[in-house]
């Protein structure tokens, strides 16, 4: 009898081949449009139930003023989760669009209201800058919706390159990042 030969995944990202390893990530996401909670809710769901992907922790609900935004734009609700994921950056990035695009993002002008925003913010030690993806994200580490967030579940955050998520929220301005003790992310 003929064996066939091993399967094995290549990854494109490493290219090795084998099994891929496990990495840590970073996922924030942000609403300021319609059931914000909801789709905030929504997204996390659906993060978890890609197999490849393990929800190690989730935030508690922040509503945040807008940065960056047209003025008189609505406030958003933000939450950060922790991941363990086998997924290739850019598979993960596929992920996390799919996700936006489930939850109704329409991609307009920069700025415009967004149904749900997902970032990939760090993923392990991970940098990428191409077309498709950059990290880890560009602007994380001036943002305290995202660093406030990160800093309660993961104490020990750190963006390589920028620093510890502890040290980097003493430059930011969090005085529009406020607890909504009311709604919680559950899985
Ligand atoms: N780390 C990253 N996480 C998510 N998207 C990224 C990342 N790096 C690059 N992108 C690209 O950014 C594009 C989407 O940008 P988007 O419109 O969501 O930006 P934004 O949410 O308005 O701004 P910001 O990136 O500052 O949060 C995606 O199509 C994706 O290819
Ligand atoms: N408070 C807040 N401001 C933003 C946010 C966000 O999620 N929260 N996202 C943006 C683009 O992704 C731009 N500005």
């Amino acid at each position: 009898m003929t064996e066939s030969p091993t399967p094995y995944v290549l990854d494109a990202d490493t290219m090795t081949g084998g099994m891929r390893p496990i990495r840590q990530a970073v996922v924030a996401f942000g609403s300021n449009m319609g059931d914000r909670h909801g789709r905030i809710q929504g997204g996390v769901s659906t993060l978890e139930d890609t197999p490849e992907v393990t929800v190690v922790a989730i935030s508690s609900v922040y509503e945040t003023e807008p940065i960056g935004t047209p003025d008189g734009s609505d406030k958003f609700l933000n939450a950060v989760v922790l991941i363990d994921t086998t997924l290739t950056v850019h598979t993960l990035l596929d992920r996390a669009l799919a996700i936006e695009d489930a939850f109704g993002r329409e991609r307009s002008e920069p700025g415009a209201p967004r149904t749900l925003d997902v970032d990939l913010i760090i993923v392990g030690d991970r940098v990428a800058d191409d077309d498709q993806l950059i990290l880890p994200h560009p602007r994380a580490h001036e943002r305290g919706f995202v660093l406030v967030p990160w800093l309660e579940i993961d104490p020990e955050g750190e963006i390589p390159g920028k620093g510890f998520v502890a040290d980097l929220i003493s430059g930011v301005d969090t005085t529009g990042v406020t607890k909504r003790e009311d709604l919680e992310i559950i899985l």
